[in-house]
C-alpha cells in the first residue's frame, strides 16, 4: 500500500490523481491533501478519502473546512499548510499537482523530508530546477515525471543508460491557435484561447499551450529532469498528441512513448514506477482509427514564447525564474481579460530584458527575483 499527499488536490491533475486512487484502494491511500479556495469539492474529497490532513488557501476556509470534518481530520491554511501536506509522516510520496512556483518551498520540504515526488508542477522546476535537483540527489530522493512528455521520455529511458541519449524530442500539438498566423492572433478571446485542441486541462496550462510557454517550460522541465542540455533537446510539432515524446539515442534509435490523451496514465506509472498496474477501464490507443499522425518544424518567429524558453534556459540562473513568474502574471490578466493574447509575451520579453542575471542564486535571491519581477509585470497591467 502506497500513502500519498497529495498538492493541488481539486485541480485537473489533483482530480485525476484522486481517480488513480479511487479505481486502487488496494495500491493506494490518500493521507494528505491540499487545496486553494474551491471548498465544496474539497469537503466532498475530505468526506470521500478521509485524509488526516488537509490544508485550504486562506484562514476562513479553513474555519469553514473544520467546522464540517470530523476530528480524525486537522486543517491548515497557506504556506504552513502546504508544507505539512508536502511532509506528511504517513506519507511514502507526494503528488505535487498545485499550479505555479508557490510549488517550490513546499517540493523543496518534502525532498528534506526523504519523500519522494510525483511532479506534474512544472512551474517548481523551471524556477529553481538547479536547487531543486542538487537536493533532491542530496537526499536520495527520486523526482518521477507526471507531465505527458517527461513521463514519455522517462519510460523510454527505462533500462537505458541515460549516457546513451543523443537528443530529446518533445512532441506539441500547438495549442489553440495552431491554425492562426501571427497576424490574426489580435482580439482573439480568453475562450478561444481555453480550446485546447486535444487535452482538458487547468486553465493557466491551457493558455500556456496557446502560446506556446507550456512548450518552453517543459524543454526547461527536461533540462533539469533528464540532465540533457538545451542543445540536445529539441520540439516536433504533432497536432495528435499521440506520441507523447521521443528519445533519439546515439545509435539513432528512437524510442517513443504513445498513448491517448489522458493524465491518469502519466499520474498511474509515476505511482507504480517500476512496475505497472492493470486499467481495465482505460480507453485503447487505436491507431487505425487517426489514419494519420502530422509533423512539423517548429517555427520560433511564430511562437515567440519558445525562443524566450530556449534563451533564459541557456542563460540559466534567475532568468528562468523570470521567465515564470512573468508568465504567470501575465496569464492570470489575460484570463481576468486585463490584457491581450499578445501583451503575455510582451509583458514577458520586457521582464527578460530588465532583469540582471544571478547566475547561481541561492534561494533567497530566487523568492527575491521571483516576487520582483511579479511586481513589475503587476505595475505594467
Ligand atoms: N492539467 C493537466 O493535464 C496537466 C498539468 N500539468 C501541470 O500540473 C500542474 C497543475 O495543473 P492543473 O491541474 O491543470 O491546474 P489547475 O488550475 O486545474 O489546479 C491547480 C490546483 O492548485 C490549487 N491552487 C491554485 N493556487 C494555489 C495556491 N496559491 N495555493 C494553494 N493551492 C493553489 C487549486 O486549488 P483550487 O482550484 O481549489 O483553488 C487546484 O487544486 C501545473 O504545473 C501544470 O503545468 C502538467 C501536465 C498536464
Ligand atoms: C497533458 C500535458 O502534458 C500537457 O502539457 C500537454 O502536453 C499540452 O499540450 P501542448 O502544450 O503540446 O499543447
Ligand atoms: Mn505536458
Amino acid at each position: 500500500m502506497k500513502q500519498i499527499s497529495l498538492l493541488g488536490s481539486t485541480g485537473s491533475i489533483g482530480t485525476q490523481t484522486l481517480d488513480v486512487i479511487r479505481t486502487n484502494p488496494d495500491f493506494f491511500r490518500l493521507v494528505a491533501l491540499s487545496a486553494g479556495s474551491n471548498i465544496t469539492l474539497v469537503l466532498e474529497q475530505i468526506r470521500e478519502f478521509k485524509p488526516a490532513l488537509v490544508s485550504v488557501m486562506n484562514e476562513a476556509d479553513a474555519e469553514i473546512v473544520r467546522k464540517e470534518v470530523g476530528d480524525y481530520t486537522t486543517v491548515l491554511f497557506g504556506e504552513e499548510g502546504l508544507m505539512e501536506v508536502a511532509c506528511h509522516p504517513l506519507s511514502d510520496v507526494l503528488v505535487n499537482a498545485v499550479i505555479g512556483s508557490v510549488g517550490l518551498k513546499p517540493t523543496l520540504a518534502a525532498i528534506k523530508a526523504g519523500r519522494d515526488i510525483a511532479i506534474a508542477n512544472k512551474e517548481t522546476l523551471v524556477t529553481a530546477g538547479h536547487i531543486v535537483t542538487t537536493e533532491a540527489n542530496k537526499h536520495g530522493v527520486s523526482l518521477i515525471p507526471v507531465d505527458s512528455e517527461h513521463s514519455a521520455i522517462f519510460q523510454a529511458l527505462n533500462g537505458e543508460n541515460p549516457k546513451t541519449i543523443d537528443r530529446l524530442i518533445i512532441t506539441a500539438s500547438g495549442g489553440s491557435f495552431r491554425d492562426r498566423k501571427r497576424e490574426n492572433l489580435e482580439g482573439v478571446t480568453v475562450k478561444e484561447a481555453l480550446n485546447h485542441p486535444n487535452w482538458s486541462m487547468g486553465a493557466k496550462i491551457t493558455i500556456d499551450s496557446a502560446t506556446m510557454m507550456n512548450k518552453g517550460l517543459e524543454v526547461i522541465e527536461a533540462h533539469w529532469l533528464f540532465n540533457v542540455p538545451y542543445e540536445q533537446i529539441d520540439v516536433l510539432m504533432h497536432r495528435e498528441s499521440i506520441i507523447h515524446s521521443m528519445i533519439e539515442f546515439v545509435d539513432r534509435s528512437v524510442m517513443a512513448q504513445l498513448g491517448t490523451a489522458d493524465m491518469r496514465i502519466p499520474i498511474q506509472y509515476a505511482l507504480t514506477y517500476p512496475d505497472r498496474l492493470a486499467r481495465e477501464a482505460g480507453e485503447r490507443l487505436n491507431l487505425w482509427e487517426m489514419e494519420k499522425l502530422h509533423f512539423g518544424k517548429l517555427d520560433m518567429d511564430r511562437y515567440r514564447c519558445m525562443r524566450f524558453a530556449y534563451e533564459a534556459g541557456r542563460s540559466a540562473g534567475t532568468m528562468t525564474t523570470v521567465l515564470n513568474a512573468a508568465n504567470e502574471v501575465a496569464v492570470a490578466a489575460f484570463l481576468k481579460n486585463k490584457i491581450t493574447f499578445l501583451q503575455i509575451e510582451d509583458l514577458i520579453e520586457e521582464s527578460l530584458n530588465r532583469h540582471i542575471l544571478i547566475s547561481k542564486p541561492n534561494l533567497e535571491e530566487i523568492l527575491d527575483a521571483d516576487q520582483q519581477t511579479r511586481l513589475f509585470v503587476e505595475s505594467k497591467l
